[in-house]
Parts: C-alpha cells; structure tokens; sequence
C-alpha cells in the first residue's frame, strides 16, 4: 500500500466510525423519544440542550477546524429533533383559532424544538400576493383573500408533518376544514377576549381587528365563531396563562392520544 492509499484507508475508516456512532446515537434517540412518551415525561427541555451545546464549547476550545466540527455537531442536534418528531407525530398539525390566540408561536416553538416545518398561512399569501393582508383586504376584498387560503390549504395536503399557522378565519368554511382532516389534525387554541386584546393591542397587521380593539368587539366575534371553531377541531387547547412550552407539551401529548384514538 502507498502512502496515498494508506491515508485514504485513514478517513474510511473514520467514516465508518463516525457512521456506526450515528447510528447508534439516532436509536438512542428514538428510546429517549419513546421512554419519554410511555412515561408522561416532558419532550421539551431547553436545558438540556443549552447543557450540551456548552459541552460541544468546551470540548472544542484551542482544537483545529472548530467551526467546521460545530457545524456538524448542530446538524447532528437538528437531526435528533427531527428524529424526535418522527417518532411522535406523523400527521400534519393545523393550527387553528382566533387572531391572538398564539398560533404564530406555538408553530414557531415546534419549528425550533422538533425541527418541523412551519408554513405560515398569512405570510404566503401577503407574500405571493405582494401586499400586506390588509391591502389585499382593501383592494380585492374579503371573499378574494378568503379563496386564496382555501387554495393554499389544498396545495399543504401534499405535504407531511408540516405545521401550519392559519389565518384566524380558515375554519369558518366547511371546505378548508375537510381539507384539513384529509392530511392532519387540527388544534384549536383558545384564549379570553381580555387575553386576546393584551396580546394584540399593540399590532397592526390584523385588519378585522384594527378599528375594533375593545373587549366586546373580540367576545362578540369569538362568540360568533365558536361553534365553527368548535366543530373544526380535533383537539383543544386553552392557553390563558399558559407558556409556550407548556401549551406545547399539551399539544403533542393530545396529538398523540388522538392519532392512537383513531
Ligand atoms: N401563550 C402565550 N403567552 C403569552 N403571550 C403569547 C402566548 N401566545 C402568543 N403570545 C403573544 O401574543 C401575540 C399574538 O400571538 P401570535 O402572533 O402567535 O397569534 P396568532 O394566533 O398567530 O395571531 P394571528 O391569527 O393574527 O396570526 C404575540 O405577541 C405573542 O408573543
Ligand atoms: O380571523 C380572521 O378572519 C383573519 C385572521 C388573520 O390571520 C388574517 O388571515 C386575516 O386578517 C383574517
Ligand atoms: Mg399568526
């Protein structure tokens, strides 16, 4: 053998060391996943990461190529959260509820925590349509903007375990709610009026909302839209008072629970 090929030979073989310790930590993985679900344990938790992710800091200080071993390291910590979600979930999540109600967040929240993709209604639309909703609102109307979400909701039933942020108004129409069920689960999130209008008081991007921030107008219109709401859900979370993470944890415990009930 040449030098050549006896370096060659080197980094095969850590190839296949560095594969066979992939492997080996992914099922890993998949058993905390699973050890974690059969007992109620939570799914989220930052400190951990943060915990390991000082670890990859310390253990990389004065060594050559940092950066390039930290790069892999993240893609290998994305990869779990992926792993983690493919073990918990396998259905496409929908997000639904009034304006305020968190849906934004929540999808954010599993977009970081378990890598899922997050297809954000509102934003598309205002994006393909090249103005803000509440342009699209002003200069085509309501029912324009209304078949657009039904359209883009038909086009996510091709995708898998996405989540999708919907607008607050999606579930009012029977079509965009089978569509819907046809490829996931549809979470409800609830909030009080009182929630609704802390949280919202400060935006202006809701335009059914803009003239119209007082408690009454957001009751009266949650109440008139609650038996849609209702009647479109799969699950239902209420989220007064209620962190992110933990409206998270309920989620994916519901999501499961309902998927098993199936
Ligand atoms: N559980 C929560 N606790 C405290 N604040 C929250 C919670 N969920 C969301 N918020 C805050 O409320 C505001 C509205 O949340 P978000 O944008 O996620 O709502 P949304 O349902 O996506 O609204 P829209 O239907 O208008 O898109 C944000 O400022 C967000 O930070
Ligand atoms: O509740 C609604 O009807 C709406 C909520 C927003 O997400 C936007 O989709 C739009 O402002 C309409
Ligand atoms: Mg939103």
């Amino acid at each position: 053998m040449n030098e050549l090929d006896r370096l060659k030979s080197k980094i095969r073989q850590c190839d296949a060391t560095i594969l066979e310790a992939l492997l080996e930590r992914n099922k890993g993985i998949e058993e905390i996943t699973l050890y974690k679900k059969e007992h109620g344990l939570p799914f989220f938790q930052r400190e951990q990461e943060m915990g390991i992710q000082k670890w990859l800091k310390s253990e990389t200080v004065g060594k050559p190529h940092k950066q390039e071993v930290e790069d892999v390291f993240f893609s290998i910590y994305k990869g779990a959260k992926k792993i983690q979600a493919e073990k918990l979930l396998d259905q496409n999540i929908f997000l639904i509820g009034f304006m305020g109600c968190g849906k934004s967040t929540v999808a954010d929240f599993l977009n970081r925590e378990l890598s899922m993709e997050v297809i954000e209604m509102d934003q598309i639309i205002a994006k393909r349509e090249g103005m803000s909703i509440s342009d699209i609102f002003e200069v085509h109307g309501e029912a324009y903007f209304r078949e657009l979400e039904t359209k883009l909701l038909k086009e996510v039933g091709s995708c898998s375990r996405v989540v999708v942020s919907c607008g607050g108004g999606v579930a009012m129409r029977d079509c965009n709610v089978a569509e819907m069920k046809k490829s996931g689960c549809t979470v409800l999130l609830t909030a009080c009026p009182e929630t609704i209008l802390q949280r919202t008081k400060d935006d202006h991007d809701r335009p059914l909302l803009e003239k119209n921030k007082s408690i009454e107008f957001i009751a009266e219109l949650m109440e008139k839209r609650r038996e849609k709401y209702e009647a479109a859900a799969d699950i239902i979370i209420e989220t007064d008072g209620k962190n992110k993470k933990e409206i998270c944890e309920e989620l994916v415990r519901k999501v499961i629970a309902w998927s098993e009930r199936r």
